[in-house]
């Protein structure tokens, strides 16, 4: 898998090169490669936003820088099989079911906007060359994408077969299917007591029956307390 991000902050994605992430890329797993977008403007001051066309407040990316650096890393030709992803605040929802799609994918670009975000007709020409995902991590506001780059980069990756050590863990994980999207059980490791706090019984009596209902039975409470979202009539009913 490649990736390949677009910024006028690069730096973000040194860290790219440590944890499970930097021992992938060294394995081949992933090529990552980082790209200052002031790298394809022509003036002095390497300008890359102008003001808003109708007025309003903040500044807008210009759409020439973004069009030169596609033509150079992706190239001029339409292919569906590249993957481009915008994030921005008014995407559609960043899920773990977008990140299982894309990590089947062999090639992702990200595009970090920042300020007010990217003139739009980057993002039209974007979709009539490639497949284009524009995302948005949540309903907060973030300074620009490069920090949900990452986000997304770390649930896509993990989730590429060979990246992590224990697949099972990922099977057993919040908002997998394995788990009927309920939140995960709490979790405890020795010592048994601490500060006064015991581990509960069930999960050291061997007895895997009633550690397997425990667990189901917590999730099935965490998820009703904080995300009755998540709980359809469906799922209510079976649980
Ligand atoms: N993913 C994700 C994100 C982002 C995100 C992603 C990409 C960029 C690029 C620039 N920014 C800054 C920015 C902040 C606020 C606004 C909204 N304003 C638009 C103009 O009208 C007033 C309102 C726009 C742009 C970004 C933010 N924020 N939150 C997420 N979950």
């Amino acid at each position: 898998m490649r990736l390949d991000y677009l910024s006028i902050f690069p730096g973000y994605f040194d860290v790219l090169g440590i944890s499970l992430l930097g021992k992938a890329a060294v394995n081949g797993l992933v090529d990552v490669y980082a790209h200052d977008l002031r790298d394809w403007t022509h003036d002095r001051h390497r300008t890359v936003d102008d003001t808003p066309c109708g007025g309003g407040a903040g500044m807008v990316m210009k759409p020439d820088p973004w069009g030169e650096a596609f033509d150079e890393i992706i190239g001029t030709e339409p292919d569906p099989s590249v993957h481009v992803v915008f994030p921005s605040p008014s995407g559609e929802p960043f899920t773990q079911s977008v990140a299982h799609d894309l990590s089947s994918v062999e090639r992702i670009v990200f595009c970090c906007g920042r300020y007010e975000g990217i003139d739009h007709r980057v993002i039209d020409y974007a979709r009539s060359m490639w497949t284009v995902h524009e995302v948005s991590l949540g309903d907060y506001v973030l300074n620009g994408g490069e920090v949900a780059a990452l986000a997304i980069t770390e649930a896509v990756v993990r989730l590429v077969p060979g990246f992590m050590g224990n697949p099972q863990s990922l099977a057993e994980e919040s908002f997998s299917a394995g788990q009927d999207g309920l939140l995960e059980y709490p979790l405890f490791t020795r010592p048994v007591s601490w500060r006064g706090l015991d581990v509960p019984e069930v999960l050291m009596s061997g007895h895997h029956g009633r550690i397997a209902k425990w667990r189901r039975d917590e999730s099935i409470r965490l998820t009703r307390e904080r995300r009755p979202d998540l709980t359809d009539s469906d799922v209510s009913a079976r649980h």
